[in-house]
């Protein structure tokens, strides 16, 4: 299909090198208009990079990118329905909220009665009409930040960007201001793109998460496919806090795995590795049941018992010496140095291949 006939923002074999550095390679992803999609991926993976060419704040060196059916690859910022909030805020000190607000508009030479119209729409969707006469310096981190927002609001974009936007704030007010964001999606219904290397802020304002590594897609997916069937031990242990338990075992055949000395049932499908070959056992501290130790399961040394009020994170060690993070909730307390024994359900089982692909 022709790339420039959809909607939402079409990247198309996206690359980008700076000097003989390639560091995003070979990139496409279709973005579906209304949806509120989050790049995620370590430190360095390309995830600004990648924002910023669709912004126009950064040069493709090839690829194509299209936002509803415009290509835009070679547009100035201003020409693509875009706007932008930064995590620095990037506001005028010396100017009021109303004029922040009202910067860009006026520099578009829009009529006075329409900026004001969209300026106090912006500031009232925001909450931050009583603080429109301040100056910046006048106001919290959570009230710039809003301000930053209202900022790309009044441009009445088709895209919003967002990069780090809650990065400079207290984990108190990051959790508020993601709830604020997640609002103004569905207020406003517009394409939104955030860049985050926080798993939780993706996790739970996602309606599609774009799992990033080294400038290439590990995975795209809606946060419950990426948590739930991570396609590789990369995605598996990126997303999920705290990560996928990922411990070497061995597939024994006959339906089962050796872990840690134990047998246990693992029931594959058609893609099962060869009998005696090593794999990776994938399970996440949740899906872990603790009991006393005993026959039926894989007996393990609770290091630390680390006590959360509803929760208990028992960080132990299987007799191979494997380190393991087991959820507990159910009865009272376990101490640090208590033996205790552990089961997982086969449907709670992700095995990975030794490349680190999924084979179930
Ligand atoms: N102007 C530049 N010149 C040279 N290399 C750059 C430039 N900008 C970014 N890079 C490199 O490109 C790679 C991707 O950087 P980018 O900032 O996109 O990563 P990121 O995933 O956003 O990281 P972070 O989470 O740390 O912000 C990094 O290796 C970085 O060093």
């Amino acid at each position: 299909m022709n790339k420039t006939a959809q909607t939402g923002v079409v990247l198309t074999d996206i690359r980008k090198s700076f000097g003989n550095v390639d560091v995003i390679h070979g990139i496409n992803l279709t973005i579906a208009e209304g949806s509120f999609v989050v790049f995620v991926g370590p430190s360095g993976c390309g995830k600004s990079t990648l924002l910023r060419m669709i912004a126009g704040l950064e040069d493709v060196t090839d690829g194509e990118i299209a936002i509803n059916g415009r290509d835009v690859t070679d547009l100035d910022p201003s020409e693509r329905g875009i706007a932008m909030v930064f995590q620095s805020y990037a506001l005028y000190p010396h100017m009021s909220v109303r004029d922040n607000l009202a910067f860009g508009l006026k520099m578009a030479r829009t009529k006075a009665n329409e900026i004001e119209t969209r300026v106090n729409s912006a500031a009232s969707i925001l909450k931050i009409d009583h603080l429109l006469d301040r100056r910046p310096g006048q106001l919290s981190g959570g009230q710039r930040q809003r301000v930053a927002i209202g900022r790309a609001i009044v441009r009445q974009p088709d895209v919003f960007l967002f990069d780090e936007p809650l990065s400079n704030l207290d984990a108190e007010l990051r959790v508020s201001m993601r709830i604020e964001i997640a609002r103004l999606h569905r207020e406003l219904g517009n394409t939104m793109i955030y860049v985050t290397h926080d798993q939780t802020e993706a996790m739970t304002l996602a309606d599609n998460i774009v799992v990033l590594r080294n400038g290439r897609v590990e995975q795209q997916g809606s946060p419950r496919e990426v948590y739930e069937d991570p396609n590789n031990t990369f995605v598996a242990g990126f997303i999920g806090s705290p990560r996928m338990n990922l411990l070497d075992a061995t597939w024994t055949g006959q339906d089962h795995i050796d872990l840690a000395g134990r047998k246990i049932r693992s029931p594959l499908a058609a893609q099962s590795p060869q009998e005696g070959e090593k794999i990776t056992f994938g399970i996440r501290p949740e899906n872990l049941a603790v009991t006393q130790e005993g026959n039926e399961t894989i007996p393990a040394t609770v290091d630390f018992a680390e006590y959360l009020g509803g929760t208990q994170y028992l960080y132990c060690q299987l007799d191979d010496g494997q380190p393991l993070v087991a959820e507990y909730r159910s009865g009272p307390p376990i101490e640090t140095g208590s033996r205790i024994g552990l089961s997982c359900a086969a449907t709670h089982h992700r095995i990975f291949d030794t490349t680190g692909t999924r084979v179930r």
